[in-house]
């Protein structure tokens, strides 16, 4: 059993091995989260990302313990959940479901109602409607907010217990570009003033705007992990080359082995070391390049590429290894415990 690290150093949160599995209304079992190995160094934005279904809210909400795990071992701050929840969950401050606040109050009004109902002095509610940057509008009404301040709002009131751990499931959903910018803004302040924020997104491209590292999952396991720069770096560029005759020239570099899609006018040339080796095939076939970018990758194309020939109609992904690209740091292992092949069952929604 790999040693746990001690309670002051470990990461925001460790996963090994955790599994759920839902029955359906129909007696069928339904794997949400199988395996899964989940590692979120302290301080920092954590992009918890993958594609609807993968198994983020479920693992999300084991965490938090709103649902209950088959299989596998948790903690929080190396704490051991959901065993010892009470001692860690002050730390904790998260967003799973829409919080409700009443609509013909305004925000401080809200917030000093929330407060008065934990036991947090009054005096927070101005330093909490300040750091989500809602303080000049905190006696508006609730209801005059747009989407992305009562987003903002939400967030307010889970840093009433100043908690040290932030987590919150696609907080974007639903927001215009503006809202997602000011969300992404609020995380980054966060994450600057020490606290650690795990935020689950599909969308892979939006995250990669605001995190330092990130967890890829698909079918509820892990896929990669690491900081964004890694990982990103890590896969293999694009090349978009524009060339006449464009049919030939695609002809002319498959035939050398690249793997080419037509992006017309275009031609998309991926897995690319040297691109001077394009100019050159092509040249030695009297084709000439009239414009050769690089195309940068990013993280979607990186979970691409993670599943790439996998069945889109839900296959599961199952990769030798998942891809690390940059172990985090201070990771504590906790050791994997429990049979991973039993069954535990939920209401099917
Ligand atoms: N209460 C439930 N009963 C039955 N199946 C469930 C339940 N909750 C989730 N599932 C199933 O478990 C799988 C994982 O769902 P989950 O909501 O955790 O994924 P997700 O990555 O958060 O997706 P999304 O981005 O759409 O929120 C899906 O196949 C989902 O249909």
């Amino acid at each position: 059993m790999a040693a746990t690290a001690p309670a002051g150093d470990a990461p925001a949160i460790v996963t090994r091995g955790l599994r759920k599995t839902y029955r359906t209304r129909r007696g069928k079992r339904r794997v949400a989260v199988e395996g899964l190995d989940l590692t979120v160094p302290r301080g920092g934005v954590h992009g918890f990302l993958g594609p609807n279904g993968s198994g983020k809210t479920t693992s999300i909400r084991m965490l938090l313990g709103l649902a209950r795990a088959d299989a596998g071992t948790m903690e929080i701050f190396g704490t051991p959940v959901p065993a010892r929840l009470p001692d860690v969950v002050a730390r904790v401050g998260a967003i799973v479901e829409q919080p409700k606040f009443f609509p013909a109050f305004t925000g401080r009004k809200n917030l000093t109602l929330l407060a008065a109902a934990i036991g947090v002095p009054s005096q927070e509610v101005g330093r909490v409607l300040e750091t989500v940057g809602l303080g000049e509008r905190a006696d508006d009404r609730f209801k005059s907010y747009s989407l992305g301040m009562k987003q903002r709002l939400a967030i307010a009131a889970t840093l009433l217990k100043d908690p040290d751990l932030l987590i919150f499931d696609e907080p974007t959903n639903g927001l215009d570009p503006a809202g997602i910018r000011e969300i992404r803004h609020t995380m980054r302040g966060l994450a600057d003033q020490g606290k650690t924020v795990l935020v689950s997104s599909h969308i892979l491209a939006e995250v990669q705007l605001v995190a330092d590292t990130v967890s890829i999952i698909g079918h509820g396991r892990l896929l990669a992990s690491g900081r964004v720069e890694d990982l990103v770096g890590g896969a293999a560029g694009h090349v978009r080359v524009g060339v006449d005759e464009a049919d030939r020239a695609a002809g002319v570099l498959e035939a050398s082995g690249w793997t080419v899609r037509r992006e017309s006018p275009h031609l998309l040339v991926e897995g690319v070391d040297d691109a001077a080796a394009i100019t050159r095939a092509l040249a030695a076939e009297m084709l000439f390049v009239r414009e050769l970018v690089p195309v940068k990758a990013d993280l979607e194309q990186v979970f691409l590429e993670l599943t790439s020939g996998v069945d889109s109609a839900g296959g599961d992904v199952h990769p030798e290894e998942p891809r690390h690209a940059a172990p985090p740091d201070g990771t504590g292992t906790a050791a994997r415990q429990g049979s991973t092949d039993d069954t535990t069952t939920e209401d099917a929604r």
